[in-house]
């Protein structure tokens, strides 16, 4: 199949007017605001960090190039895609049963013109616009006007650089269909995360608490062209199990399968999550217990990272061992770790729904899989430990929720404000 999806432009939210998601991407998460169309019925803003591009649509108004989702509740609900040649590339969907929500449309300014047409999925409430801007000029899109410069590279390391993946919460049996819809419509294909992972199955983490299915999408197969930054879609699904996770919590807040987060790419990530904590935002916090859960440390100190430095900002670690140490004939294959660190930010709206991840990679392809795990297993110790402390309910922090009962409520982590029911020092644990 012929590629036609060329990169990915930016991911669209729509919340109501006044819900501060603007000013919060711009003051914590340092997001340039650098086009904007303001309209009586609609207020749309561009935002820009690298090449990750984030426009918000505010209040319910007659918005360009989406379609209003009408949605309960605040949602990032349209992932949009540049393309070559939008009447062709519609006129193929609605051949293989995709919904046009917009057919092909013109927008024009003095700038020039912008092709457009929204697809609807098979998820949610999530569209994709696919947009033609080979014969446009100005900042952003036809009827946006220019906000101001943002500022060019070289970017500073404590800045994200584009988006790595987008995460969908997925309904319970969606995942192959899900998986089969962006294949036949747009030339998706299974992306294979770790060794552990199951090829009809995808990777499941199952049993004790946790039930989820992960599941990957890139562009393009084998040497096909890949999309700009070769970012990926990861397919999250519950699977039954006592007890709510994040994904039960996403679909029961958001009102149904959505965009539940994206991870934003970084190349050092110690020194991105000081910066956005500084500037206010909010991280969630691992049970300390992580750090010390057995063999942690180690792991982390073999991929040559701080123990005692990741605890402190919240980061999380997960390695893969590639290669088996043996000889081949040819060589010995020396066992390599590769690894990934990851933090998550608070869900961003008043809901328990989406939430932003940096992450950093150091030859890991992988989406953490081994952390979420990890964290369960730590929640649980922490419990055991609290039990044996002799208290019957685990603290309660200022806003009433402590992290323990953040974990029991489907949210697997604590909130990074929240006192640990076990302080400790570094210099204890490592
Ligand atoms: O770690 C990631 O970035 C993932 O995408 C995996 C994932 C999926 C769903 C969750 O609720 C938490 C983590």
């Amino acid at each position: 199949m012929t590629a036609f999806l060329s990169r990915l432009s930016h991911i669209t939210f729509h919340v109501p007017t006044g819900m501060g998601l603007v000013s919060d991407l711009v003051d914590k998460f340092r997001f340039h605001l650098f086009a904007e169309r303001v309209t009586s019925r609609a207020r749309q803003l561009a935002l820009r960090k690298g090449a990750a591009v984030f426009l918000v649509n505010e209040s319910d108004g007659e918005f360009l190039y989406d379609v209003s989702p009408l949605h309960p509740v605040s949602t990032a609900s349209n992932v949009c895609f540049e393309v070559q040649d939008v009447p062709s590339v519609s006129q193929r969907l609605q051949e293989r049963g995709c919904p046009l929500a917009i057919p092909p449309t013109n927008v024009t300014d003095s700038g020039g013109s912008v092709t457009y047409c929204v697809v609807r999925s098979v998820v949610g409430n999530i569209s994709h616009t696919l947009l033609d801007c080979s014969r446009y000029r100005g900042a952003f899109l036809p009827g946006f006007r220019a906000t101001g410069d943002v500022p060019e590279g070289p970017w500073d390391p404590a800045e994200a650089t584009h988006f790595d993946h987008i995460t969908y919460a997925c309904s319970r049996g969606s995942t192959r269909a899900v998986l089969d819809w962006y294949q036949h419509c747009f030339g998706f294909q299974r992306f294979i995360m770790n060794r552990q992972e199951d090829l009809a199955e995808g990777y499941r983490i199952h049993g004790h608490g946790v039930g989820l299915r992960l599941t990957a999408m890139r562009y393009g197969k084998g040497s096909e062209p890949r999309l700009v930054d070769d970012w990926k879609f990861v397919l999250a699904e519950s699977l039954p199990e006592p007890g709510k996770n994040q994904v039960d919590t996403f679909l029961e807040q958001h009102g149904g399968a959505g965009i539940q987060h994206v991870g934003l790419y970084t190349t050092d990530i110690v020194s991105t999550a000081q910066a956005l904590a500084q500037a206010g935002m909010q991280f969630v916090e691992p049970p300390k217990a992580y750090y010390s859960e057995p063999g942690k440390a180690e792991e982390i100190r073999a991929a040559g990272q701080d123990p005692c430095l990741l605890s402190q900002h919240g980061i999380l670690l997960d390695a893969e061992l590639v290669g088996d140490g043996e000889g081949d004939g040819r060589g010995s294959r020396p066992r390599q770790r590769r690894y990934l660190m990851q933090i998550f930010t608070k869900p961003i709206f008043p809901e328990e729904t989406f939430f932003l991840e940096l992450i950093e990679r150091r030859g890991a392809t992988g989406f953490g899989e081994g952390n979420i795990r990890a964290l369960w297993k730590s929640v649980q110790r922490q419990q055991g430990q609290f039990q044996e402390a002799g208290c019957k309910e685990p603290p309660k922090t200022a806003q009433g929720t402590g992290e323990l009962c953040a974990a029991a409520s489907g949210w697997i982590w604590g909130a990074r404000d929240h006192q640990s029911p076990l302080p400790l020092r570094c210099q204890d644990h490592y």
